[in-house]
């Protein structure tokens, strides 16, 4: 059995990471809510030094990351019954240390025994806690290696994968899901330049990837608004839109803004739409920051009102998983049911973007989701309710060459692995879908 917190006080400085960490992964199963949201809303309360903040979001992201691996190693160490979740969760965020983060197993042992000992309900289960993560930490290897891919991803999501993609491709992309994303950054201009200045590599679509992990906020140019971080995929679905200095673009579901600010810096006119004031609020410091202007109005788009437009994007809300890589939180929260929902409002956004175009004008849909229900049959399904569109198929030259992420019918598919190659700075993309339509008539 560890030793209590009087007694050690090295690990007991440990203690305020473990805390928040197994409380912000309580809540996120519990409520099936984002985790950067239950984060940020109990992270205050913990009052912790950056470092030990950051340790705590390590413990969260790699415990969802892993949660299959991690849940099936203590299964079979634990008796059948057990089912209490506080402890569970407990057990989960210590062995989720000792099989993937770079923590000593005896401060992930002691602390998760002391945290035990100091909540009523579990100060029995210390001596269960020490004995269980032992026996991790110990069996560690054979736990590693019988870790096959699919052993992170719930059965419903690998389902509809193998269907969609095939057994080969589903499994590299929940081999890709292991992975954590690269950070990726979009310029107002001089791409190849600020490559350069900051280090990193100018990836064929134009995104700059950095090589070094460093504070965002230090680099050189975040002051200036030089940049904006964004996925070298996600930057894509506006370029495709061809904004033009002084056409007037609305960009429906905009917050935080990393496409708003693409379609500002080509010069567009663009009223930025968001259901939520207080993302778009982010929306709005971000573009100060980025010294960009654009018109903004929070309201849901189906109920804007306003003259047509010269070009649309819909970056509609979505099941995310094409960001599991970034939020691997989305595996465990999210399930059919959402999905269902989510396509709904996804045809209703489609069907009132297309009211608000002009003749001619040109709208681009895009989810950051692998579901073709939110992508590729969320497009056929427009074009049969709207036969006044056409697709526009997308050329492989407007996205850096990348012919591997255009699909038959000319959409943008793109999906974790892709930009992964042998440079070993070409960490993979988000997956993300894109389809571009231009309205019958000039
Ligand atoms: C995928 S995010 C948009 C990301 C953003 N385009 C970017 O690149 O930074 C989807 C956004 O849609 C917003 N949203 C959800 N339902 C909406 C609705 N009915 N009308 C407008 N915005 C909505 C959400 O608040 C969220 O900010």
């Amino acid at each position: 059995m560890g030793l209590s917190a009087v007694d050690q006080p090295d690990t007991q400085a440990g203690l305020g990471p473990r805390r928040l960490a197994w409380d912000v992964v309580s809540e996120t199963l519990k409520r099936r809510v984002p985790l950067d949201d239950v984060m940020d809303e109990l992270s205050p309360a913990a009052n912790l030094s950056p470092r030990d903040e950051a340790l705590a979001r390590a413990i969260c992201v790699v415990t969802f990351r892993r949660l299959g691996t991690i849940g099936n190693a203590l299964r079979e160490r634990l008796n059948k019954g057990q089912r209490d979740e506080r402890l569970l969760h407990l057990l989960a965020i210590g062995a989720a240390q000792i099989l993937f983060l770079d923590v000593p197993d005896h401060a992930a042992v002691d602390t998760a025994v002391q945290l035990a000992q100091g909540d009523y309900k579990l100060k029995h289960a210390d001596g269960l806690i020490n004995a269980v993560l032992r026996r991790v930490a110990r069996e560690r290897d054979a736990i590693l290696k019988g870790a096959e891919p699919w052993l992170d991803t719930p059965d419903w999501l690998e389902d509809r994968w193998i269907a969609q993609y095939g057994e080969d491709v589903a499994k590299r992309i929940a081999e890709a899901h292991r992975s954590t994303a690269s950070v990726d950054l979009s310029v107002k201009k001089d791409a190849a330049g600020w490559a350069e200045r900051l280090g990193g590599v100018l990836l064929p679509t134009g995104s700059i990837r950095l090589v070094e992990r460093a504070p965002i906020r230090e680099l050189a140019g975040y002051d200036e608004g030089a940049w904006w971080v964004q996925d070298a995929a996600a930057a894509l679905p506006a370029r495709l839109l061809k904004p033009q200095p002084g056409q007037r673009i609305a960009d429906l579901c905009a917050a935080p803004g990393g496409k708003t600010a693409q379609l500002a810096a080509a010069g567009a006119e663009v009223l930025a739409v968001d259901r939520s004031a207080k993302r778009l609020e982010r929306l709005t410091e971000n573009l100060a920051r980025l010294k960009l202007s654009v018109e903004t109005r929070a309201i849901a788009a189906e109920k804007l009102d306003a003259e047509p437009f010269d070009g649309i994007l819909l970056d509609a809300p979505c099941s995310a998983t094409g960001t599991i890589r970034r939020h691997p939180d989305v595996t465990w929260t999210k399930g059919e049911d959402d999905l269902r929902k989510l396509t709904a409002l996804q045809s209703r956004l489609l069907d009132k973007a297309a009211s608000l175009l002009k003749p001619g004008g040109r709208l681009v849909y895009c989810t950051c989701s692998l579901e073709a229900d939110e992508g590729e049959k969320q497009a056929d399904a427009f074009l049969i309710r709207h036969p006044g569109f056409v697709r526009e198929p997308i050329e492989p030259s407007e996205i850096g060459g990348l012919s591997d992420c255009i699909t038959q019918k000319g959409d943008l598919r793109t999906l974790p692995f892709h930009l992964d190659g042998a440079d070993q700075h070409r960490g993979g993309v988000d997956g993300f879908f894109a389809a571009r339509f231009v309205r019958s008539g000039s």
